[in-house]
């Protein structure tokens, strides 16, 4: 499988702090990768990173085959950021169709993406009248209008129902069936059972960067949570217990 994202000694500081450390990752191209860790470890940061709008100190960001946010990614990546980035005095549905059209793409890829968030049903209401969790919905079709090469979605599931969440996560996974890469962060572990591989990320240290599998194989537990917490304290035994 080739790399979609491919991260070298990768530093950067926010204000006098750094909050990434030299880190060291790559992304197959096809694959839905978490980036999961606990508020505040860096996860906007790094996908800052890979989209291109972060100043970095050193190390280096290769977007399917170009530095982060060169031209030639202009229209090959996605970015869905934590703040909805939606007009709110237009419907879900104008929403969407302004996005398709801006990638050169009619009102039936536009209506599809409001359908596969689960907005069919609310797609003539003004986005400014919509909750807080169907307002990230509509963001996010107009992430997903366009089926970029590569998809970074921040936090895309938070505040969405148990059953909303599966059916989001089964879309993630049929955009990478259909040749899209996902780069996606969570915060909560029981969404890292759901990742073809995982980055793990604790105070702006990669901690893992393996498939589910390896991570419950190498903590030696199930619990990707309790994974996720051995592994931690494998990395600095003073942080846990
Ligand atoms: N604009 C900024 N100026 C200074 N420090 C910042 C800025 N934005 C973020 N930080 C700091 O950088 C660190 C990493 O933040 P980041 O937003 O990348 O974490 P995160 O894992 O995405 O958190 P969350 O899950 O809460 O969104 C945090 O300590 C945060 O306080």
């Amino acid at each position: 499988m080739s790399t979609a994202i491919e991260v070298e000694h990768l530093v950067i500081a926010r204000g006098k702090r750094r909050v990434l450390h030299d880190f060291t990752c790559s992304v197959p191209a096809g694959s839905v990768t978490g980036l999961l860790g606990p508020s505040g470890s860096g996860k906007t940061t790094f996908m800052r990173a890979v989209v291109g709008v972060q100043k970095i100190i050193s190390g280096t960001v290769t977007v399917l085959g170009h530095p982060a946010g060169s031209r030639p990614l202009r229209d090959k990546v996605g970015y869905l950021t934590q703040a909805p980035s939606v007009y709110a005095d237009l419907t879900v549905q104008e929403n969407a169709r302004y996005f398709a059209s801006l990638y050169g793409l009619g009102a039936r890829a536009a209506d599809e993406a409001v359908s596969d968030v689960g907005l069919r049903e609310a797609k003539d209401q003004l986005v400014g009248r919509l909750s807080g969790g169907q307002r990230a919905r509509a963001s996010l079709a107009c992430a997903i209008v366009s089926k970029p090469q590569l998809l970074v979605l921040d936090e895309p599931t938070v505040g969405q129902d148990p059953v909303l969440r599966n059916e989001l996560w089964q879309r993630f996974h049929a955009l990478a069936r259909a040749g899209s890469t996902l780069l996606v962060s969570s915060h909560v572990m029981d969404e890292a059972g759901r990742c073809d591989r995982l980055l793990l990320i604790r105070e702006g240290h990669l901690i893992a960067d393996q498939t589910p599998a390896a991570v419950r194989q190498s903590a030696g537990t199930d619990d990707l949570d309790e994974a996720f917490l051995r592994l931690v304290q494998a990395h600095d035994p003073e942080k846990v217990g």
